[in-house]
């Protein structure tokens, strides 16, 4: 079959936004976030903790937000937009069965971050960009063993997305610094990682740099071979 004409986009500026272990001690886990963040350039820190108190969540606040805002690194808060006001998060992130998006705009306010996981849905994305989302998340993108992931998603709704909205997109999911440069050059503006960093065998600073050197590496430029294309070259 004949090749069709690619069409070519430039990508912009990918970021990481790291995601805590599901399960963690926050004295024993703040050297190894400050490991992270003193790695290189990181935007956000989730806190996303699962099966735990309300005081759980409000100790690990208590001992890691200042250590992500003193390094100008936005704190989120997984799951609990009214613990997240209260503790000083900077946003929340909110899944499609956890408080709705209006909900957690008003309890958060019109400064706070709030994002809004979309998995691999076009509709949801949309809704949640029109409702005023500060980010939209696509996943699951490889096979993760942090979480059972219902979805998966695929490059291709990265382009979609960041070649027709300006509210930026998260990709997740199983992103290692080996498979993530289709989803950089799609145009992700951030990729969302737990165990790359986390359980990266020379520590999480390392897993921070490996992500570094593979998105600096990562094609500039996505190409696809369209239908269309494809009839256009018979
Ligand atoms: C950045 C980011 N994207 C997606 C998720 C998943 O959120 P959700 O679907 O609510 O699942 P849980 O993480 O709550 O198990 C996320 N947390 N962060
Ligand atoms: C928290 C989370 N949400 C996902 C989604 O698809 O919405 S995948 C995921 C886990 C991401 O961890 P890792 O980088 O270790 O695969
Ligand atoms: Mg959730």
């Amino acid at each position: 079959m004949a090749k069709g004409k690619p069409s070519q986009a430039e990508t912009s500026a990918c970021r990481l936004y790291l995601v805590t272990p599901p399960v963690l001690e926050p004295a024993a886990f703040a050297p190894r976030l400050i490991d992270a963040l003193d790695a290189g350039d990181v935007a956000c820190l989730q806190l996303r903790l699962k099966n735990c108190s309300d005081d759980d969540v409000r100790r690990a606040c208590d001992v890691l937000r200042p250590i992500a805002q003193d390094r100008d690194v936005a704190f989120i808060l997984n799951d609990h937009p009214r613990l997240a006001r209260e503790m000083g998060c900077d946003g929340v992130h909110v899944g499609q069965t956890d408080t709705p998006y209006r909900d957690a705009r008003k309890i958060m306010g019109a400064d706070a971050i709030v994002g809004v996981t979309c998995h691999d849905s076009r509709h949801l994305a949309m809704v949640a960009a029109e409702e005023g989302a500060d980010y939209v998340a696509f996943g699951a993108f490889f096979p993760t063993a942090t979480k059972i992931a219902e979805h998966h998603a695929e490059p291709e709704i990265l382009h979609w997305w960041s070649e027709l909205m300006e509210v930026p997109c998260v990709a997740i999911g199983g992103i290692t610094a080996a498979n993530c440069a289709p989803l950089v050059t799609a145009g992700a503006d951030f990729l969302a990682v737990v165990s790359a960093v986390w359980d990266h065998s020379d520590g999480p600073g390392a897993g921070v740099r490996a992500l570094h050197a593979a998105i600096a590496a990562a094609p500039k430029v996505w190409t696809t071979i369209t239908e269309t294309d494809e009839a256009d070259a018979d």
